[in-house]
């Protein structure tokens, strides 16, 4: 059992927790490969229109969130969250859509793949069941490895920078304002962990493991574009 000082932040421990898990995430294939601009347009599709009926369900988190919050600051918040998923973040996933000929229909009938499912489902049963510390667990490690990733590689130069497609992926989650979103989350965890016993301690740390091995499952399942065996 990690012991808290007053100085280490609970959201210290969590990215401790699942650290290893991010790296193999970074040093998967289809990370790597979109990094270098060489992915399979195909698999960065099969990405997107998963990724497109995730963020359906990935609204409704902060939905939850804005229903659980307790203060009126907060609510608006994760509403802001909640509408820059469904206009900003959807609305460039459309956008990419488009420009592969695949409409909005299109997108939106997407079969959920079993991985999708699992995540989604997932999330959204912590948010039925959980407190406001649970959802904001349960959502972070989405946020925060998604601008880790856009920060590195808008950092690394040529390869996705140089990509027509890739480029702006990687401008929306290097974003100043994806940056803030994210910030303001990891604040929110802090303070909602803030006077926790360690058994409720214990348990966001669950949940923010368990959505970091879901989104490492994510990458995988678009690489091998791995829909249902039948
Ligand atoms: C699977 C997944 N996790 C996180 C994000 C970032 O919002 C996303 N778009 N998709």
């Amino acid at each position: 059992m990690q012991m808290q000082t007053q100085t280490s932040k609970f959201s210290e421990r969590l990215y401790e927790s699942s650290k290893m898990i991010w790296e193999q995430s970074h040093r998967h294939p289809f990370l790597e490969e979109l990094k270098a601009g060489t992915l399979d347009p195909a698999k960065f599709i099969f990405y997107l229109k998963q990724d497109y009926i995730y963020l359906i369900d990935y609204a409704k988190m902060f939905a939850y969130g804005s229903i659980k919050a307790t203060d009126l600051q907060t609510m608006g918040k994760f509403s802001e969250l909640c509408h820059s998923i469904l206009n900003v973040e959807m609305g460039l996933h459309r956008q990419y859509a488009e420009r592969f000929g695949v409409t909005q229909e299109e997108l939106e009938r997407t079969e959920p793949s079993p991985t999708t499912i699992a995540y989604t489902k997932y999330l959204l049963d912590v948010a039925a069941h959980g407190s406001l510390a649970e959802v904001a667990a349960a959502v972070l490690p989405c946020m925060w490895s998604y601008r880790e990733i856009g920060v590195l590689f808008a950092a690394a130069g040529p390869g996705v920078m140089d990509h027509s497609l890739y480029r702006d992926w990687v401008l929306m989650y290097s974003s100043d304002e994806f940056g803030e979103l994210t910030d303001w989350c990891i604040g929110i965890m802090d303070q909602l962990a803030d006077g926790l016993p360690e058994q409720e301690l214990a348990k966001l740390e669950q949940h923010f493991i368990m959505a970091s091995k879901l989104e490492y499952m994510f990458w995988d399942m678009a690489y091998r574009l791995k829909g249902w065996p039948v």
